[in-house]
C-alpha cells in the first residue's frame, strides 16, 4: 500500500507543477553541493595562508559559493510555495471529484468516513509538498553527509565511523515518533471536526437566533473548549513522548562530538593534523551529525505523511457506494409506472426498520399522494425513489426494471423533486434556481410557475441579487444581498423543481408547508396545471392539498396501510378518514 501511496503523492506533484518540482530539485542539488564545497575551499584557503600559497581564486570561489548559499534558499522557498499552491489545487479537485462521485447519501452519514474525509482534505493539501520537501532534504543531507564523511575519513576513518554510528539511534527514534504523530492526527480528527461544528454554530446566522434566545452560547463555547482541551492534551502527551524519545540519541550524539573535538585538538597539538584539518574536522563532525539528524527527520516526516496520505488514497479510491447491477440498462422515458415491491429499508444494521414491506405503484401519468404520521417513512421512501439508498430488501422497478440496473445519473435526469429539507444556497437568485448556465428566460419561466418571478425580478440587482448576507455580490462593490422569507424560499425551491420541465417523475415532499393559505391555493393550482398528466408523488400533512390526487396511500407502521381516492378513503372510515376529520375539526374550531 505505501508504495502505491508514494506513487500517488509524487504523481500529484508531477502532474500539478512539473516545472516548480524540477526547480526545487535543482536548487536542492546545488544547495547540497555548496556546503561541502565551502568547507573544502575554507580548508584550502587556510592551508595556503599558513603555507604562504596563492589564495585569490579559492577566496573568490568561496565568496561565490557564499552568494549562492544566500540566494538558493529564497529561490527554493518561492518554488516550494508555488508547488504547494498547484498541488493543493489539484489534490482538492481530485478529492472533491471523488466525493461528488458518491451516488448515495450513506457516506455522508458515516462518522468514520467523515473523519477520513477531513484527514484526506488536510493531507491532500500538505502531504505532496511535505513529502517532496522531505525527500529533497533527505537527498541534500545525504549528499552533504557523504561529502563530509569522505572528507572526515581522510582525516580519521575510525572517528568518522563513530560519528555516523552515534547518530543512528536518532533515526530509529524519529521513525517511532512519526508513527506516534500519525496516530495522534487520527485521534484528534473527530475532536477537531466537532470543534469546527461548534465554531460554525457560534459564528453562523443559521444558529444565531436559537443560540441567543435559548442562551446556549456559553454552553456551546464550553463544549468547544472541552474539545480543544482534549486535543491539546493528546498533542501535549505526544510531544513529551517525542522529546523523551529524542533525548537519548541527542545526548549520545553530543558526547561523540565533544570527544572527537578533544581528540582533534590534541592531534593538531601533536602535529598529526594541520590547522586546516581541524577546521575541516569541526565543520565535518557538525555537518555529519546535523545531516544524519536531518536524514532521520526527513525519513520520519515522509513516513508520517505516507501513513496519513493513505486516508486520501482511500477516499479517492472509494468504490461506488451504490453498486450498479449487470446488465446495465439505459433509462427510457417512463411508460407504465414505478413499482415498489415488498420494500424493506433501514438506514443501517444498527437502526430500526423505517419501511417494512411497502408495496406501492405509481402509474405513469397519475398522481399519487402519500400521507402518514411524523416518522412514518415518507421522506425515506422518496430517498429510495431517487436512489440515494438501495432497499435493504425488495425492489423498486422503473417500467419493470430494477433501479439498480439503471445508471444513477440517467435515472436522476428523469426525476425532479422538491425536498422537505430543500437547500437555500448562499448564491444569487438565478443560481438558486439553476447553476449550470440555463438561459435566464427559462429560469424566469420556472420562477413564474412558482409565483416568485415578480419578487426576484424586483430585487436590487434582479436575478443577480445574492440571496444571502453572508457574502458580498462582488467583494469590491460590497453590495448587500437580501434575505427571503421562508415561504419565498420555498417558492424558489419549487422553481428549481419546475425548471426540469419534462421530468418523468415529479416528487414533492411538503411543497407548501411554508406557504400562507392564499399562496398555498395558488401554488396548488399552478402545480396541478404544471403536473398535467405527469407522474407525480406528493407528500403533505395538509390533507386538503392532496385530496385531488388520483390515489392516496397511507403509510403507517412501515407499510401501506390504506389506499384509495379521497372519497373512498373517507367512506372507509380508516386512518385517513380519522386524520382528515381531525384536521377539518381544527379548521372548523378556528372559524
Ligand atoms: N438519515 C437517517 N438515518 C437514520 N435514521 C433516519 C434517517 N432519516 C430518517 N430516519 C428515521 O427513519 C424514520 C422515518 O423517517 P422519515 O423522515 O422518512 O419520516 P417522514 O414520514 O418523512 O416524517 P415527517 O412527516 O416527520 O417528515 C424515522 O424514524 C427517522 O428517525
Amino acid at each position: 500500500m505505501s508504495g502505491r501511496v508514494a506513487r500517488t503523492v509524487l504523481g500529484l506533484a508531477v502532474r500539478a507543477a512539473p516545472w516548480s518540482l524540477a526547480g526545487v530539485l535543482l536548487t536542492a542539488v546545488l544547495g547540497a553541493g555548496s556546503a561541502v564545497t565551502a568547507a573544502w575551499l575554507t580548508k584550502t584557503v587556510i592551508d595556503r595562508l599558513t603555507a604562504g600559497g596563492a589564495v585569490l581564486w579559492p577566496a573568490v570561489a568561496l565568496a561565490l559559493v557564499g552568494v549562492a548559499a544566500t540566494v538558493l534558499p529564497q529561490v527554493d522557498q518561492l518554488l516550494r510555495a508555488e508547488l504547494a499552491r498547484e498541488v493543493g489545487l489539484l489534490s482538492q479537485d481530485r478529492l472533491y471529484r471523488a466525493v461528488n462521485g458518491y451516488a448515495g447519501l450513506a457516506p455522508f452519514e458515516d462518522p468514520a468516513h467523515l473523519d477520513r474525509l477531513r484527514l484526506a482534505q488536510q493531507c491532500g493539501q500538505d502531504t505532496p509538498v511535505q513529502l517532496v520537501g522531505s525527500v529533497l532534504s533527505l537527498c541534500r543531507a545525504a549528499v552533504t553527509v557523504t561529502g563530509f564523511v569522505v572528507s572526515l575519513a581522510v582525516i580519521s576513518p575510525w572517528l568518522t565511523a563513530v560519528v555516523v554510528l552515534g547518530a543512528a539511534p536518532a533515526l530509529l527514534a524519529e521513525l517511532r515518533i512519526a508513527r506516534v504523530q500519525a496516530a495522534v492526527a487520527v485521534r484528534v480528527t473527530p475532536l477537531e471536526r466537532r470543534e469546527a461544528f461548534f465554531s460554525n454554530l457560534l459564528g453562523s446566522i443559521q444558529a444565531a437566533k436559537e443560540v441567543r434566545l435559548f442562551g446556549i452560547g456559553d454552553h456551546l463555547r464550553a463544549l468547544m473548549r472541552a474539545d480543544r482541551r482534549a486535543i491539546n492534551a493528546i498533542e501535549r502527551r505526544a510531544q513529551l513522548r517525542a522529546a523523551l524519545l529524542q533525548g537519548g540519541p541527542a545526548l549520545l550524539s553530543a558526547a561523540v562530538c565533544a570527544l572527537g573535538l578533544v581528540w582533534a585538538v590534541q592531534a593538531t597539538a601533536r602535529g598529526v593534523l594541520s590547522v586546516g584539518d581541524i577546521s575541516m574536522f569541526v565543520a565535518g563532525v557538525a555537518a555529519v551529525q546535523a545531516g544524519v539528524a536531518s536524514i532521520a527527520q526527513s525519513v520520519a516526516v515522509a513516513h508520517r505523511h505516507l501513513l496519513l496520505f493513505q486516508h486520501y488514497v482511500t477516499v479517492v479510491d472509494t468504490r461506488p457506494d451504490l453498486p450498479q447491477l449487470e446488465p446495465v440498462r439505459s433509462v427510457p422515458p417512463l411508460r407504465h409506472g414505478i413499482e415498489l415491491r415488498d420494500v424493506w429499508f433501514r438506514y443501517s444494521e444498527r437502526h430500526p426498520w423505517a419501511l417494512r414491506g411497502v408495496d406501492l405503484t405509481i402509474p405513469c401519468g397519475r398522481s399519487v399522494a402519500l400521507v402518514g404520521l411524523n416518522g412514518a417513512g415518507k421522506s425515506t421512501l422518496v430517498k429510495l425513489l431517487c436512489r440515494f439508498y438501495d432497499p435493504t430488501r425488495g425492489t423498486i422497478l422503473w417500467d419493470g426494471v430494477d433501479l439498480r440496473h439503471l445508471p444513477v445519473a440517467e435515472l436522476r435526469a428523469r426525476v425532479s423533486a422538491i425536498f422537505q429539507d430543500f437547500m437555500s444556497y448562499d448564491l444569487s437568485a438565478a443560481q438558486n434556481i439553476a447553476l449550470d448556465g440555463v438561459p435566464l428566460e427559462r429560469i424566469r419561466a420556472a420562477a413564474r410557475l412558482a409565483g416568485i418571478d415578480d419578487t426576484l425580478a424586483g430585487l436590487p440587482r434582479g436575478y443577480d441579487t445574492m440571496l444571502t448576507r453572508s457574502f458580498f455580490q462582488e467583494p469590491e462593490t460590497a453590495d448587500d444581498g437580501v434575505i427571503l422569507s421562508g415561504g419565498q424560499w420555498q417558492r424558489v425551491a419549487l422553481a428549481r423543481a419546475f425548471l426540469r420541465d419534462t421530468p418523468d417523475l415529479l416528487i414533492m415532499d411538503e411543497p407548501s408547508s411554508g406557504l400562507d393559505p392564499a399562496a398555498e391555493y395558488e401554488i396548488q393550482q399552478t402545480t396541478r396545471r404544471h403536473l398535467g398528466r405527469r407522474t407525480s408523488l406528493l407528500i403533505s400533512h395538509r390533507l386538503n392539498t392532496i385530496r385531488d390526487a388520483d390515489e392516496i396511500a397511507v403509510l403507517a407502521d412501515g407499510v401501506i396501510a390504506e389506499r384509495g381516492t379521497h372519497a373512498s378513503l373517507l367512506a372507509a372510515g380508516g386512518r385517513y378518514a380519522s386524520l382528515f376529520a381531525k384536521q377539518s375539526a381544527g379548521y372548523v374550531g378556528v372559524g
